[in-house]
């Protein structure tokens, strides 16, 4: 079966549950930001930038790949240049055909300059609620704590404050050997206790463990990769499949798998997108979805890792529907909201089908 057209692809609805917006700046913006406050860059021109960026994070180490982070989030310390790094980020969502995103970040990464945790927060929502005026996208929050650091808790707290006022749930992401979610139990019992929705970084560079934690004793409603849970999965010879007890406790409860595929080649969690344990996931009945976690540092976007899945696993309309019908059912919006995005979802996909 040929590989579905770029263009139709990009002009399809589509889903993303899992983007970082401190890894999604357009390299001019970095540039220009870092020109204004005196911060020094690896490279000279937005091309340059960009390829180092993705040279770099493609290191094999999730360490190394966040190690690039430092010169995003030196240019995202004030108001203003987050509003119109939200702002932008959500407009380059329009353009690649998302019609609904949830962009995590973490506000304790962006107090350097004097601000507060909440003007950081009001600043990014000002940028996107912008962009979300023009009707053709939402676009909500996830608030990220940082596994290494120890503000959780607090950041919960923030999340619980600013539900409905564009923040949809939490996230916590950093390293993840040595870091376990456990760390974070009272943050997590708190959030269940306000029966605010969140998802956890697990199961990237780090395996099985980390993902029961995430699931069982952490409770998340979604995992962000856990793409290692084909660690539980045999495949025998005879193609015949056998799931280990948390495989198969994640497909039964349909927990939702935020797979990044561009990502994880970078950071050594697979060798190749044909490699990738996506078609093997979405085959079972995994509730798989496409993500880009950050288009910057893996030069992606949601059009390019359909695209490459498209033609890794010779998907189809169909397919790709399935797909982004489940982040929209898998999103932390309110269930009247989210059906409404869905038949959006489906009216493209049956216009794309003719
Ligand atoms: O794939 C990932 N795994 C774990 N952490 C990540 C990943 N991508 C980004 N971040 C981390 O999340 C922070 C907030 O957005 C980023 O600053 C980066 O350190
Ligand atoms: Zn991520």
């Amino acid at each position: 079966m040929a590989t579905l057209p770029w263009d139709q692809i990009q002009a399809a609805p589509k889903v993303v549950l899992h983007d970082h917006l401190d890894g999604g700046l357009r390299p001019a913006t970095v540039l220009e930001l870092s020109n204004a406050i005196g911060h020094d860059l690896p490279a000279n021109d937005a091309e340059s930038l960009g390829q180092w960026f993705r040279d770099s994070a493609t290191s094999g180490s999730l360490e190394r790949y966040l190690e690039t982070f430092v010169h995003t989030i030196a240019v995202m310390q004030s108001a203003e240049n987050l509003t119109r790094v939200a702002r932008e980020f959500a407009e380059d969502l329009v353009a690649d055909g998302v019609v609904y995103a949830e962009v995590r970040w973490a506000p304790e990464n962006h107090l350097q300059g004097g601000l507060s945790l909440d003007a950081a927060i009001a600043a990014v929502a000002a940028g996107f609620a912008e962009v979300e005026a023009g009707g053709r996208i939402v676009v909500r929050q996830l608030l990220t704590a940082m596994r290494q650091f120890a503000r959780a808790r607090e950041i919960a707290e923030l999340a619980v404050f600013w539900r409905d006022k564009g923040v949809a749930g939490f996230d916590i992401a950093g390293p993840e050997a040595g870091y376990p979610p456990t760390r974070f139990l009272d943050a997590f019992d708190y959030l269940a206790g306000e029966n605010l929705r969140f998802t956890i970084h697990a199961g990237e560079a780090f395996g099985l463990p980390s993902i029961w934690e995430a699931v069982h004793p952490c409770g998340a409603d979604r995992l962000g990769h856990g793409v290692r849970i084909v660690d539980d999965i045999t495949v025998a010879a005879d193609g015949s499949v056998e799931l280990g007890r948390l495989a198969a406790y994640v497909r039964d409860r349909r927990i939702p798998l935020e797979l990044c595929p561009t990502s994880n080649v970078q950071t050594g969690a697979v060798g190749s997108i044909g490699e990738h344990p996506f078609g093997l996931l979405a085959s079972l009945g995994f509730r798989v979805t496409i993500n880009t976690d950050n288009r910057l540092m893996s030069d992606t976007s949601m059009t390019k890792e359909s695209y490459l899945l498209a033609e890794a696993f010779g998907y189809g309309w169909g397919d790709l529907e399935r797909f982004a019908v489940n982040a929209m059912k898998s999103a932390f919006l309110p269930y009247d909201e989210r059906v409404e995005l869905i038949h959006r979802v489906k009216d493209g996909y049956a216009a794309l089908r003719g």
